[in-house]
């Protein structure tokens, strides 16, 4: 590749990073979707980072047959209040929004060179690469800008076994980043994870489900501070709580390779 079309690959690339961020940091109003898998049209299809895509990407934000009645409960209460009535029986958007999700990201995220064609047609989201519905991390986000939380309704499949009959800690790590990393996109644009410190209070049962909530401490600069907690659905257990802080970032930050 000449230096000339090294460069101008290389601006496409920065275009389309730039543009699944900004989308995710100026999220649309998401219709309410109550309903169950086979009805699960969005009524409005505009969502984050689509235009990443050459092909129609699953949502995996919306319910499949593994979800759990309370993991479908949950979902339902938040998605319940992503749209609210308005005047002359129109609806307008509510308090909380619900995070799409795919299993690819960023394609030209590389860390430093760029990748194969092979490995970039390959790489997945981590939390959103096992196929099978139910075996590993089943999660969806739903934020509220306005009070600045975000909460995640978590169902911990049986391929994330740690200690026998519960879920591992770096799995719920990896949730806790995931979520509070989303959560400080939407509250500051492109960010990294400069430090997690987390405290495992209770041992979270294999195949339950648990909410994962965050909210914003404070933005100082460039630095994002969040909170987070995993707690049983009904908020009575505490599991694991953990601190977070994020650093904005410059998106040519991950082309170059940190
Ligand atoms: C398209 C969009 C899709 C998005 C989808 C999202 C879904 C997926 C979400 C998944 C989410 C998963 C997310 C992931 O998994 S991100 C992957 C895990 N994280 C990393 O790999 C990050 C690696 N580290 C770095 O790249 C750099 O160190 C960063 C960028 C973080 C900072 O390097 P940079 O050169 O930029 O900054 P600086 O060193 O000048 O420091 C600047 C300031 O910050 C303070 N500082 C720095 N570090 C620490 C620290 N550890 N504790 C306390 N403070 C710290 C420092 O003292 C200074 O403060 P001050 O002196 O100014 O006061």
């Amino acid at each position: 590749m000449t230096h000339e079309s090294h460069r101008v690959q290389m601006a496409r690339s920065l275009g389309r990073l730039l543009k699944g961020f900004q989308s995710l940091t100026s999220l649309p109003a998401m219709r309410a979707q109550r309903s169950h898998p086979s009805a699960c049209v969005p009524c409005r299809t505009t969502v984050a980072l689509p235009s990443l895509f050459s092909f129609k990407p699953r949502d995996f934000s919306l319910p499949n047959s593994s979800w759990s009645s309370e993991m479908m409960r949950l979902y339902d209460h938040y998605n319940s209040q992503c749209e609210v009535e308005a005047e002359r029986g129109e609806t307008r958007g509510g308090p909380w929004q619900r995070l799409p999700s795919y299993n690819r990201s960023l394609k030209y995220a590389t860390g430093g060179v760029y990748l194969s064609k092979i490995i970039q047609s390959r790489a997945r989201l981590f939390t959103r690469n096992i196929r099978e519905p139910g075996a590993a991390f089943e999660y969806v986000l739903f934020v509220n800008k306005e009070e600045q939380r975000c909460v995640c309704i978590f169902q911990a499949g049986h391929l994330l076994e740690g200690p026998p009959g519960h879920v591992h800690g770096g799995a719920i790590a990896t949730m806790i980043d995931n979520v509070t990393g989303t959560h400080a996109t939407v509250l500051s644009g492109p960010v990294m994870t400069a430090n997690l410190n987390i405290n495992y209070r209770s041992p979270v049962p294999l195949g339950s489900t648990v909410l994962i909530e965050s909210s914003l401490d404070t933005k100082e600069g460039r630095k994002t501070f969040i909170s987070c907690k995993v707690t049983s659905t009904d908020g009575s257990k505490l599991h694991t709580e953990a601190t977070a802080l994020f650093l904005s970032i410059n998106v040519s930050h991950l082309l170059r390779g940190g």
